[in-house]
């Protein structure tokens, strides 16, 4: 070794060359190998190693490169990567790097039950899940965890979790509300020491869209388990259904706003007993349009360049009138439909596209008396009688001289008509001055069979009965605007009554008309797929002639029973 050292010491002169000090000392070694001195064998080997060669390369020519220009090294360095990393690998996986756990003690209960910490930062939202107290031993335990909430997102929150203590307090004895109030006073991390639930629920649940069939506000709710984590919904509102796991109050969020945290919503179940409660506490109150009389029959069809535009006969809206004054006809016959339309509290609805070779979906528009739906109905009808029309009504009175049958009305007889009512293939009918008058679903078949959009008005209860597989109705509120808007707008404008043909509106008929509004709203807001409001006429016309074109070509969404089964109705 001395000899090395004192060799190395004397040729240190760096210009030598690492490589040559190496090749010397490698001699050395060598004669040393031979005379079986020990430990000189590895060291040998060692200096010997292609790694350690090309590093003292590397070191040569680093050196170069600082006295004369940059040399490319790459070959070299790669040999150094591969080499040492290989090296590096192996000392590292030799190891054991685990640390030493001390050993268990001998005296664990076998029922010991494991107990995890859990801290979940709160900046100013909700935790997304509620507590309850177990009736019979008294623990609080995790009751939801609210999809997307807080407590949802850090997976580490489950229902059926025992609390044992949060922020350091225990909970034993506690009351669910005393909790709550540590939680509402925790600022930043909450802590909870919890046991968790044994055997977690597994999640099989399918998302399932929904449109809610009446109002719904949890502030409102004395029943709601946690009023703060309801979802407050408006009827016709579509719903995405998260989680039903619960019988009774089910975990929704609305489609308009799907990156929100689900909210409560009652489950098909409850809302239905509590809609049942309302309903009878609410006898039905038809809203009250202008008073019936007798009147001559006249034709309030328009004709322009000889297009004879059906169905804005006036007899047929009178009698429709009367019809919803008097709660007969239409309302009369179907009251399990209208009821069970309002008893159902969530319609499974899907989103439907209408293929192009399909057949249109039928327009139908709604409003109250005098609102300009027939106005909005003519104009949509004349700006392209090609691409719309409406539907012939039929009716048992007699045949005109000027008219056609099948052009102003189909004509019929009585038994007829009668038959056409029982195999439900009426719309809606009603009676005037002795005559029966009504709209059929084969009236609305042969404008859609001939590839038109069909346009026709009901009144609001005869949607149910349009709400079918085959016709696929797309329903329009036509909506008064302000008292104060329409005693501008409908200066010139003229109502039909039973006593005059042209009428200026008076003050009590733009009333009833908003008072009417309101009604139709109340009860049937559910099923209106859009709503117009007619305050400028223009306008009026240009949103309803974009909707209609919405509702041909662009998804919508609609009952699933109308997609997924073809028997349905
Ligand atoms: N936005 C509007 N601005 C001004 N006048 C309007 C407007 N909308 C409709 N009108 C006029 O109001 C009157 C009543 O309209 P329309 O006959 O269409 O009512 P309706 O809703 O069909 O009711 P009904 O079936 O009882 O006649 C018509 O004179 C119509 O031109």
């Amino acid at each position: 070794m001395f000899r090395w050292c004192k060799f190395i010491s004397t040729k240190t002169n760096i210009l030598l060359g690492l490589s040559h000090i190496l090749t010397l000392v490698l001699q050395e070694l060598n004669l040393l190998c031979k005379r079986d001195v020990n430990g000189v064998g590895m060291l040998y080997d060692l200096l010997r190693s292609h790694w350690l060669q090309a590093l003292l390369k590397i070191y040569e020519c680093l050196q170069n490169y600082l006295g004369k220009r940059p040399m490319p090294v790459t070959l070299q360095a790669r040999a150094l990567n591969r080499e040492a990393m290989l090296s590096a690998h192996d000392t590292v996986a030799q190891k054991d790097f685990e640390p030493t756990l001390p050993p268990l003690p001998d005296n664990i209960p076998e029922n010991e039950e494991a107990m995890r910490i859990v801290c979940l930062v709160k900046n100013n939202q909700p935790l997304g899940a509620t507590i309850k107290r177990h009736e019979i031993t008294g623990d609080i335990t995790v009751a939801r965890v609210i999809n997307g909430g807080l407590a949802d997102r850090s997976g580490l929150l489950y229902a059926g979790d025992k609390l044992v203590e949060v922020n350091g307090v225990p909970v034993e004895g506690l009351e669910p509300e005393q909790v709550i109030n540590i939680l509402a006073l925790s600022q930043g991390t909450i802590m909870f020491k919890l046991i968790p639930v044994s055997d977690r629920p597994v999640s099989n649940q399918t998302t399932l869209y929904v449109r809610a069939m009446a109002d719904y506000c949890p502030l409102q709710d004395p029943a709601i388990p946690c009023a703060d984590a309801g979802l407050p919904f408006k009827k016709g509102e579509i719903l995405q259904i998260v989680d039903q796991n619960d019988a009774l109050w089910w975990q929704a969020r609305k489609v308009s706003d799907l990156s929100a945290c689900a909210g409560l919503i009652p489950s098909n179940h409850l809302l239905k007993r509590k809609q049942r409660e309302f309903w009878w506490s609410q006898p039905f109150q038809p809203h009250l349009c202008l008073k019936s009389s007798i009147l001559e029959e006249d034709i309030l069809g328009y004709r322009t360049s000889c297009l004879h535009f059906t169905g804005f006969r006036r007899s047929m809206r009178l009698c429709r009138r009367k019809s919803w004054n008097n709660q007969q006809s239409c309302y009369a016959r179907c009251p399990s439909s209208c009821y069970s339309a309002l008893a159902a509290p969530y319609e499974e609805v899907v989103r439907y596209q209408r293929h192009p070779a399909d057949r249109n979906r039928l327009i139908v528009l709604v409003g109250p008396a005098g609102v300009g739906v027939n106005e909005l109905r003519r104009r949509l009808i004349s700006s392209n009688p090609r691409e719309f029309q409406s539907a012939v009504p039929h009716t048992t009175r007699v045949q005109k001289s000027y008219e056609m049958n099948g052009r102003e009305y189909h004509y019929v007889s009585k038994e007829t008509f009668e038959n056409m009512v029982y195999s439900h293939r009426m719309l809606e009918y009603g009676e005037y001055k002795g005559y029966l008058y009504g709209t059929s679903v084969d009236a609305v078949r042969t404008v859609l069979d001939e590839g038109k959009i069909c346009v026709i008005d009901l009144e609001p209860q005869g949607i149910q009965i349009a709400r079918t597989h085959e016709l696929k109705p797309y329903i329009i509120f036509i909506k008064p605007s302000s008292i104060s808007c329409m005693r501008q707008t409908r200066k010139n404008a003229r109502i039909i009554t039973d006593y005059y043909v042209n009428m200026k509106f008076k003050e009590e008929d733009l009333q009833e008309m908003e008072d009417s509004a309101k009604k139709m709203e109340d009860q049937f807001g559910q099923f209106f797929d859009q709503v117009i409001v007619n305050d400028n006429l223009q306008e009026a016309s240009a949103q309803l002639l974009s909707a209609v074109h919405r509702a041909q070509d662009e998804p919508q969404w609609v009952p699933a029973m109308w997609i997924c089964s073809d028997t349905q109705p």
